[in-house]
């Protein structure tokens, strides 16, 4: 049962759609989604090369600038109105790691947040990603389909100040996958992973043994951002308990 803190808190993000104008979601201009200057500035898609092993990861741009900024907008201070825009910056990255006619659906399956943490912003902003890009890949003629089947166990603590390996370790055997919602083992097409951020890689290594462990192979993983090139992804910002970026710890 929520208490009465927890319903306000978790409709603000709701009610800040209802009553602010649209923004750009990389400096606050008046725009419907992107200012031009900020559509100018994007650099993807990149290749992201995470420290851990794992499916081969593209991402929409570096961990920076208006992309930076949008994405902590839409993940941590409830600017969900910016999940079309986000997810339009996704659709030539899935399909640059398709096949140019993918045989059968496009499984679209978000990394999952701790359930703290998606109740704190007001719900799971990657699903919410996965649903925007699933309809916009549906427009441009794909078969795609959001599947929300991933969840972390509760012990799952947040990563804030541990090392690749240390959050490889708070993952390990964590994640759970619903059967259901999934295609069958040996199925046509492709399962994509989505995040938002990639930082040591240990998110979707977890997730794609996870599937693995299920009968299903995972073609790539598609992102929002790379921050694995940063110099310093364990750099905190002074006076913060939080990292510099949500991906490091
Ligand atoms: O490549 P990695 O090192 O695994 O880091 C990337 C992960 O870290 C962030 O999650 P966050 O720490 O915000 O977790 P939460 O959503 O559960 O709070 C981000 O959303 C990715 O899922």
């Amino acid at each position: 049962m929520l208490d009465g803190v927890t319903t306000v808190r978790s409709l603000l993000p709701a009610l800040t759609d209802l009553l602010l104008p649209s923004a750009c979601g990389g400096c606050g201009a008046a725009a419907d989604g992107w200012c031009p200057a900020c559509a100018d500035a994007f650099d993807g898609p990149v290749v992201a090369r995470p420290v851990r092993a794992g499916p081969p990861v593209l991402a929409a741009g570096r961990y920076r600038g208006p992309l930076r900024r949008a994405v902590l907008g839409f993940k941590e201070r409830g600017r969900r109105d910016l999940g079309p825009a986000l997810a339009r910056l996704l659709v030539p990255v899935v399909a640059e790691v398709l096949p140019p006619a993918p045989d059968g659906p496009v499984w679209l399956v978000g990394a999952p947040s701790r359930r703290s943490s998606a109740r704190a912003r007001g719900g799971d902003h990657v699903a919410r990603l996965c649903r925007e890009l699933a309809a916009r890949l549906g427009a441009a003629g794909l078969d795609a389909r959001a599947s929300p089947v991933l969840a972390l166990h509760g012990r799952v603590r947040d990563s804030v100040g541990l090392d690749p390996d240390q959050r490889a370790a708070n993952l390990d055997g964590a994640v759970r996958v619903a059967r259901s919602g999934l295609p069958d083992p040996g199925h046509a097409g492709h399962i994509l992973l989505v995040d938002d951020v990639v930082t040591t890689g240990a998110t979707l290594d977890v997730c794609c043994e996870a599937l693995r462990r299920n009968g299903l192979s995972v073609h790539a993983a598609v992102v929002l951002c790379d921050a694995t090139g940063r110099r310093s992804p364990y750099r905190t910002v002074p006076g913060r308990a939080r990292p510099a970026h949500p991906g490091g710890p």
